[in-house]
């Protein structure tokens, strides 16, 4: 592919980031290199020691209900707690770039030229770009614009230059482009960052929008002016003065048993704060949501009200709520906004007026319901912007006063919403701000709103850079300049992290790095799983090992021996052909009938004779019966797919209220899925990349509801998963994995959450003796994971292998009932674990993880000491009484089996 000639590449793009080099290097190239390797962490505290936790005891918590002669004590001592919680609270801040590595994703194929598509479908995207690498950590260099017409495409910087074309493109891969997809073009990797109407192509804002969006962040950096009050409390005549002072009682009693008060201000705070000397009044929670609320959710609000408060660093009103996903961070925000709305420290006066809420499409509905399910429909007027109720009725009316908005239509209606007095600003799955360079961070940026709050559900972590992007954002020049942050704390960090760096360096880095975590955490909250563990029923995880069908091995043999596989073992690989065979052996334990589709396929391609796919697929086809129909494919030809039948078939006769999330990665094989279903007679319901926005709430919804017929939920995990709430099911089945254990991660959360009434079970199915079982033990032989740098963002896709790796990788073990359990030493035969049996299920059992159990709770990947607390069983076990596993142990050659809660009452 041509390389581009842009000017913002060849000059320097003022958006890009300067490249980091360590110091005392001379080659850039291998400090780049020796960068990527270091094992950066940040920080990292033990869940147990986290403050929120404890603050029951926090003798300012004890004191909410005390006399006002008592308040007084209580600011004084204020700084002594302001000691303890400065380095309590601090977040789990950890950078380990082990578990983001990810390489350039897919080129988008190119068409034999014989699809008859049409020509005239034109599509526009806002992407953001880089040149096509493999190093793991790619820094994007700048925000483009894709245009898809038919078979080809063009890619277009933001002054509309051309930097990117190509044509002759396969018709259905650039038709499936969506948000939040990466792929290489043209030589170049781009992450799709959303849709571009036709409208804001052809005027021209889809350019012009980035441009002065970047210019005002990058030119003007804004700087927090430190009042939080300044935008609503005005009041700075005496008759104003007056009027206040009628209003100074707190909106609820601060006295009445669980009342939740906010900390009063201290003197600095005052004198700062509340220069017409208001008297102060008691911040109390409306009772009707402290009802609902739990303990973690109590100091989630304290925590978020005295950050956009000011009151925990001088003046700065910014903060990052990292807990956890289904820790209900959109109540603790619904929460403070109500308080803010209605209520204030000086004389009562509110707080806020008007409140940004920016999230990912797919979540704009859930926050509406969210909002009403908690305060009603009359307390709090919110406005949604879609295509039928655009930003301008909001400007027009004094009723809303919660704007939601997706993260793409910001972007589109921008001009509007700066004009917009918003008093707080929330970005949901904020993580994606981690990018300073994009369009979406440099345009919320440019809102001169103070009062910051991002909502992630991953840790903030992975790299320096983006870690100071997050953190600049909500607190804006709290850390000083970017370059000023490189010399203090990246360089120091970075190379104590290096194998060569010297004591010296060592302790510079560990001090500088605790310095920083001291700092940001004082406005980072992160809670874990536990929290809410107790709130929720029984958990019962299994890994099942699938036995492959006769088909599949014979295949699987067959691709092993190919001529692709041979030179890719002797490192004579081509850039990523090791990708294509890795990708060929997934589809295999899918479903054989996959492969066949894809060699059907590329047999047509006219690129076929010089295509490494050639030498991967050569005779494959002679290895399926003569009239194989990939329409009509037997269940029998999977072992996967077979044991997923009978799975559920017993679910749906034992447990006829109950319903099964299934997920994975693939549309083609959701297709698959989705006609078992049809065979079946299985109601089904399906979330994927093509459902439209406006569609997906009402998917959930209607798939929770328990008037539902559908038995089933079709999701694909990468295509918005994130944050939905799929509680209506209790089973959930991952059909397939991921490189990425996020991914599995976030698609398991979706069902065992907060509103789940009966126990889970998770089914993860994996084909015994392949790659499916190799990507698991990667997933989970990281030993460090307990860093939990989980990032869904790193798509993983792409991971650079050793040809050591690849070997093994591309080994079938066609003789163990568990290539998995053969590598964790474990004394046991699989007949039947010390310890274990099964007959006690799903009775109380001491989970065998003993001090290892908690962190297992946590949504972290699981590691390979872990799994072998597991109950464990090959499928001949004779005393199997779980009536799911008895059912599919035909096909299955060993499980394992954790349960987390098992005594709580459901
Ligand atoms: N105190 C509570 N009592 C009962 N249900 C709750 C409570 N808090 C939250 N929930 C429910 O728990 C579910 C998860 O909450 P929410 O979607 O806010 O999680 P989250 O922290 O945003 O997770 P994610 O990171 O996955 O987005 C929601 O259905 C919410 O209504
Ligand atoms: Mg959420």
């Amino acid at each position: 592919m041509r390389r581009s000639a842009a000017p913002s590449q060849l000059q320097g793009n003022p958006l890009k980031k300067p490249r980091f080099i360590p110091p005392a290097r001379s080659d850039p190239g291998l400090n780049e290199e020796k960068k990527l390797n270091s094992d950066v962490k940040l920080f990292e505290v033990p869940a147990n020691k986290n403050a929120f936790l404890q603050s029951q005891n926090d003798p300012r918590i004890c004191s909410f209900n005390l006399p006002p002669e008592e308040s007084a004590r209580e600011i004084n001592r204020e700084d002594n707690y302001r000691e303890k919680y400065h380095l309590e609270a601090s977040a789990k801040t950890t950078l380990d770039p082990h578990h983001t590595a990810h390489s350039a994703p897919k080129e988008v194929m190119v068409s034999n030229g014989q699809e008859e598509e049409p020509d005239s479908l034109v599509k526009y995207f806002s992407v953001v770009w880089c040149k096509a690498s493999k190093k793991k950590h790619k820094k994007w260099e700048g925000d483009a614009v894709l245009i898809v017409k038919g078979k080809s495409f063009a890619l277009k910087d933001l002054e509309g230059k051309d930097i990117g074309r190509g044509i002759g493109y396969k018709f259905k891969e650039l038709e499936k482009i969506e948000e939040g997809q990466t792929m290489m073009i043209g030589g170049k990797e781009i992450e799709v960052m959303g849709v571009i109407s036709p409208d804001d192509f052809s005027s021209g804002r889809c350019f012009q929008l980035g441009l002065s969006g970047a210019l005002n962040s990058s030119q003007t950096p804004k700087k927090c002016t430190s009042n939080p009050f300044k935008s609503v409390c005005k009041l700075s005549s005496k008759e104003n003065r007056q009027n206040g002072f009628q209003n100074c009682k707190p909106r609820h009693d601060p006295y009445a048993p669980n009342s939740l008060v906010m900390l009063r201000p201290d003197n600095n705070h005052q004198w700062m704060f509340n220069k017409n000397h208001f008297p102060i009044v008691d911040v109390v929670i409306d009772p009707h949501l402290v009802y609902h609320l739990r303990p973690h959710q109590r100091e989630g609000i304290i925590f978020l009200y005295e950050c956009v408060m000011g009151m925990r660093v001088n003046g700065r009103c910014g903060a990052i709520l990292a807990d956890e996903m289904g820790l209900g961070k959109t109540l603790q925000c619904i929460s403070l906004i109500w308080t803010l709305q209605c209520q204030g420290p000086y004389g009562g006066k509110p707080v806020i007026k008007k409140t940004l809420i920016v999230t990912p499409g797919s979540l704009v509905n859930n926050w509406r319901k969210e909002f009403q399910k908690w305060l009603g429909s009359e307390r709090i007027k919110i406005f949604t912007v879609d295509p039928d109720h655009k930003v301008e009725e909001f400007t027009k009316s004094p009723l809303y006063s919660v704007l939601i908005i997706s993260y793409e239509m910001l972007l589109r209606s921008l001009d509007q919403i700066k004009n917009i007095k918003f008093d707080l600003l929330i970005c949901d799955e904020g993580h994606r701000l981690k990018n300073s360079a994009i369009k979406t961070t440099t345009a919320l940026f440019s809102l001169p709103c103070e009062k910051r709050i991002i909502l992630t559900g991953t840790p903030v972590q992975n790299d320096l850079q983006e870690f100071f992007s997050l953190i600049d954002f909500v607190n804006p020049g709290i850390l000083g300049s970017l370059s000023c942050y490189r010399k203090i704390y990246e360089e120091p960090i970075i190379t104590s992290r290096q194998p060569s760096a010297s004591q010296e360096e060592k302790e510079l880095g560990e001090r500088r790095a605790c310095e920083l975590t001291c700092l940001t955490g004082l406005f980072i909250l992160r809670r874990t799983q536990e929290v809410i563990n107790k709130y929720l029923p029984p958990k019962i995880e299994n890994v099942v090992f699938c036995r492959p069908g006769a088909l599949q091995i014979e295949l699987y043999r067959k691709l092993l021996n190919s001529q692709a596989v041979r030179f890719c073992l002797q490192g004579l690989m081509e850039n990523s052909s090791h990708l294509i065979c890795i990708g060929a052996l997934k589809k295999l334990c899918n479903h054989p009938c996959l492969l066949f589709s894809s060699v059907k396929e590329k047999e047509c391609s006219s690129a076929w004779d010089e295509n490494e796919e050639r030498r991967l697929y050569e005779d494959l086809l002679k290895v399926f019966p003569p009239d194989y129909n990939p329409l009509m494919f037997a269940e029998e030809e999977s072992g996967k797919l077979q044991v997923l039948s009978k799975l559920l078939a017993v679910i749906h006769e034992l447990r006829p209220a109950e319903k099964v999330v299934l997920v994975s990665n693939y549309t083609q094989t959701l297709n698959i899925l989705q006609e078992v279903c049809r065979r079946h007679g299985y109601g089904c319901t399906r979330l994927d990349g093509q459902t439209p926005i406006s569609q997906r709430q009402q998917i959930v919804d209607g798939f929770n509801s328990k008037y539902s017929s559908d038995f089933i939920f079709l999701l694909s995990s990468k295509a918005g998963g994130v944050g939905l709430n799929l509680i209506g099911g209790s089973h959930l089945i991952l059909y397939d994995i991921d490189w990425n254990p996020a991914t599995d991660i976030q698609a398991m959360s979706r069902v065992w959450r907060d509103g789940q009434k009966h126990p889970v079970h998770i089914y993860r199915l994996l084909t015994t003796g392949t790659i499916e079982e190799k990507i698991y033990q990667r997933q989970i032989s990281k030993q460090d994971l307990s860093g939990a740098v989980v990032d869904l963002t790193k798509t993983s896709d792409h991971i650079q292998f050793s040809v050591e790796e690849l070997k093994n990788l591309f080994t079938l073990h066609e003789n163990s009932h568990c290539v998995t359990h053969d590598l964790l030493d474990c004394e046991c035969t699989g007949e039947n674990h010390p310890g274990d049996s099964l007959e006690k299920f799903p009775l109380s059992r001491t989970c065998q993880l003993g001090p290892h159990q908690q962190k297992s709770n946590s949504l972290k990947p699981l590691s390979m000491s872990q799994l072998k607390q597991w109950k464990h069983f090959s499928g001949d076990h004779l005393n199997l009484s779980d009536p799911f596993l008895e059912r599919i142990r035909g096909n299955v050659s060993f499980f394992f089996q954790n349960i987390t809660n098992q005594t709580t009452a459901t």
